[in-house]
């Protein structure tokens, strides 16, 4: 009996177990499947961010190429200073329609950094043909690398980040393409929006979805755990739950509760006589004659191989003497057909009268002896 009660906590504690996994799960993965919609997002607008960057480097290259090809004529004095006079005019035409058909600034600096030439606008931080661009430590840093390094850097101004690249015209002159670069939170795009509307909605479905199925495997793994699968009767387990709420009625108790036992004799036998599939099926039509013959709010089980436990109320002792002798004398009257065989087949049962504060499990103790001892059906 230790064991079975054994048997009862553990079942209990790993129902217990799974059902706080399971019911944890649904949660995991909304925050799983939400974290990585977060990380698709960030990825979006850094590809975003990066596409930005390609599209202004593009502008600049090309914008720098253009003015090249108004320039190439470009003259020089004899210290390889360039000399704007003749198309000078021209040039800063052609300089303020890409501004303003590309957005993207043109502007040429000598070796010094010295501006030598711009647009009809002012030039970076408000400078002015002949300013040296050294007095503005961002800006010279970042021409000084493209000059030095080629390729494209950026430098900071009120209005944001600039990008820039160089293109050398003459051994004194360079020209630095100059574009402004999208603020950083125009790249929270279209895609970002998308990315993310799109996983939390996956999120919360995956959520729904799986709270639903799990609490539906939850139904269903108690009931496997509280259901014999070859009868259809609760099991120990069963019995147990079912049992408390009766047992813990102090007018059930007072009206009087029974416990009663049945087991089929020589199931042994049968089986070795007629196969596992047979003693099966006898297994099925005594659970289900038991059951025909209680009244439907009395609880039955199969306890164990070939045992059956009921809990049965309200009825007297000479009462429930009749009841045990009638449900056994008609089982063993009945007539089990196996193969076309007729089998004999017969039960014995025994019964035990509650206590007032009895416990199941000392009362059970107590009938299956009586029931060892019965050596005959009632
Ligand atoms: N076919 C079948 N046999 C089972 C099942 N569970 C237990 N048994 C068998 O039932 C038999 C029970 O053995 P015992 O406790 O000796 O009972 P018995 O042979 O009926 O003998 P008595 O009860 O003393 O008359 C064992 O041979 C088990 O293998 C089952 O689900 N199906």
């Amino acid at each position: 009996m230790a064991n079975h009660n054994n048997e009862i906590h553990s079942a209990h504690t790993q129902t217990k177990d799974s059902g706080d996994v399971s019911r944890k799960l649904p949660d995991y993965l909304f925050t799983i499947v939400f974290l990585l919609t977060l990380v698709l997002s960030c990825i979006a607008v850094l590809s975003e961010r990066q596409h930005q960057i390609n599209d202004a480097k593009r502008d600049v290259s090309i914008t720098i190429r253009l003015l090249q090809d108004h320039i190439s004529d470009l003259q020089h004095d004899e210290a390889w200073r360039p000399i704007f006079s003749k198309d000078k005019q021209h040039i800063i035409n052609v300089m303020d329609h890409i501004r303003t058909e590309l957005n993207c600034r043109l502007y040429i600096v000598d070796e010094n950094s010295t501006l030598l030439f711009k647009d009809s606008l002012l030039g970076p931080f408000g400078s002015d043909n002949g300013q040296q661009l050294t007095l503005i430590p961002a800006l010279r840093n970042a021409i000084e690398s493209v000059i030095i390094n080629g390729g494209t850097a950026t430098y900071k101004e009120s209005s944001g980040t600039h990008l820039i690249s160089s293109l050398p015209l003459s051994p004194r002159a360079t020209l630095i393409g100059d574009a402004q670069l999208p603020a950083w939170y125009t790249a929270f795009s279209y895609s970002f929006f998308i990315t993310l509307i799109i996983g939390t909605i996956g999120a919360i479905v995956v959520r729904y979805v799986i709270q639903k199925n799990s609490r539906l495997w939850r139904r269903q793994s108690l009931a496997q755990s509280i259901i014999d699968p070859l009868t259809s009767l609760p099991n120990r387990r069963g019995f147990e739950l079912l049992s408390k709420q009766v047992l813990s009625c102090p007018e059930q108790r007072s009206k009087g509760l029974y416990l009663v036992v049945a087991n089929i004799n020589n199931l042994h036998g049968m089986n070795t006589q007629y196969g596992l599939d047979a003693g099966d099926t006898l297994i099925r039509q005594v659970a289900a004659s038991i059951r025909h013959y209680l009244p439907k709010e009395d609880i039955l089980c199969r306890w164990s191989g070939d045992e059956f436990l009921a809990l049965v109320r309200s009825r007297e002792l000479n009462t429930i003497d009749t009841f045990c002798r009638n449900i056994s004398s008609t089982i063993n009257k009945q007539d089990f057909i196996l193969s076309g065989e007729r089998v004999p087949l017969s039960i014995k049962i025994a019964d035990h009268k509650l206590s007032a504060d009895e416990q199941l499990s000392s009362a059970i103790v107590k009938l299956i002896d009586k029931l060892r001892n019965t050596k005959h059906a009632v």
